[in-house]
């Protein structure tokens, strides 16, 4: 399966096909006519598929690989000094490539380092976490964290390639598919209450996985269209954050360590919908209905968090104009919106 997202000069392809990680140096010289890459992986990762992606893209080119801690704790400011240094010893010029290979934090990390690496190097992303395969490897979002806040250092930066293999979501711990399973429900929240049926329909993972392929299209497909429409975010790519106010703070509350991205979305999606419907802003229940399928993929629908304590990251949210929040809103299960609020909104509940 194929698409591209056309963005004129930073229009890029996706491939999405089982076994495609062994065929990447192919792929790859379609975008790519120099001689050196840089991997950027985590240890985990790079144990699983490091050795198989080195051999294959060392036939056509001189590969050198740089790892980091799995884990969020990676995705922070103060690790970049090693990444560049990495790369000034690999001596990557202007020219050369670096390719991200694992979840959402290394496609992230290894992005902005890509963005900002002599003002810009040439970036192909293989993302290996369903997450990743479903959201973040697509739309040029790349940033690091700061102790303050979720993604708070950034830049939107293009890959020249999107490469996903879902093979390898069979080595992706259980947690991670629900964490991922958390942005497919997302999609499904703000854009396609068909997507959400279905997989609220599946009795196991076994079913999941049989339609895996279908499912990453369909969500990158509808980030594909929002991206086109809005590649800067200031209207309907809002709606990808749909449950991220909450999550972002409750994630940072934690200093990134006790909840995954895709499990913090959860409660936020359950939490912010709760608030919306006792505003009358949602429909009743239907906060029940996301906790619901939440909590078939495991995932937490409550933190008990205070929100006096989430404040100061809420306060930073990027999605604030003018000290006003824009929050997204289900007007039902597959159709959403922007509303512009205050903090008192996110006051009315004591914890979340
Ligand atoms: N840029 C965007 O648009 C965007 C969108 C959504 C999320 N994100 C970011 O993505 C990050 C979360 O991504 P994530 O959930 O992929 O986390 P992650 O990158 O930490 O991966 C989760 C865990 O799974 C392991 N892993 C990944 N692929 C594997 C595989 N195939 N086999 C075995 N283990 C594997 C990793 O080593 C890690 O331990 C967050 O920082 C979030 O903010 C960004
Ligand atoms: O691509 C987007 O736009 C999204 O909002 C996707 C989110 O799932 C993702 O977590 C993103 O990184 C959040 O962006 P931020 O602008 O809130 O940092
Ligand atoms: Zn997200």
């Amino acid at each position: 399966m194929e698409m591209t997202v056309a963005l004129e000069d930073n229009s890029y392809p996706i491939y999405i096909e089982k076994g495609i990680l062994a065929q990447s140096d192919k792929y790859i010289k379609k975008v790519y006519q120099g001689n050196k890459i840089m991997i950027i992986s985590d240890d985990q990762v790079y144990s699983y598929y490091g050795e198989l992606l080195t051999n294959v893209l060392n036939k056509e080119f001189i590969v050198e690989h740089v790892i980091v801690p799995h884990g969020e704790q990676s995705k922070r400011f103060d690790i970049l000094p090693s990444l560049y240094k990495a790369l000034l010893d690999f001596k990557l010029t202007r020219t050369d490539l670096i390719v991200a290979l694992g979840g959402g934090v290394i496609g992230d990390l290894a992005g902005f380092v890509a963005a900002t690496y002599l003002r810009g190097v040439k970036l192909v992303q293989i993302p290996t976490s369903l997450l990743a395969q479903v959201d973040s490897s697509v739309g040029g979002k790349v940033a690091v964290d700061l102790p303050e806040g979720k993604n708070l250092v950034g830049a939107f930066y293009h890959p020249k390639m999107v490469l996903i293999d879902p093979e390898t979501l069979r080595t992706l711990p259980k947690r991670f598919v629900n964490d991922g399973m958390g942005e497919v429900i997302k999609y499904g929240c703000i854009k396609d209450k068909g997507l959400f049926d279905k997989i609220n329909s599946y009795q196991g993972f076994d079913e999941l996985y049989q339609d895996i392929d279908e499912i990453i299209y369909r969500c990158v497909d509808i980030k594909r269209d929002v991206v086109e429409r809005d590649q800067f975010d200031f209207g309907d790519r809002l709606l990808l954050n749909f449950g991220h106010t909450l999550g972002h703070a409750i994630e940072q509350y934690y200093q990134y360590q006790k909840y995954s991205h895709g499990e913090a979305v959860a409660i936020g999606m359950v939490q912010l919908t709760k608030i919306a419907e006792e505003k009358g802003l949602s429909p009743m229940a239907t906060s029940d209905i996301i906790k619901d399928i939440c909590t078939k993929y495991d995932l937490p629908t409550y933190s008990d968090v205070k929100t006096s304590d989430l404040i100061g990251a809420i306060s930073l949210d990027k999605k604030n104009i003018n000290r006003k929040l824009s929050l997204v809103l289900l007007k039902e299960i597959g159709s959403s919106y922007v509303y512009q609020s205050d903090l008192s909104l996110i006051k009315i509940k004591d914890r979340v």
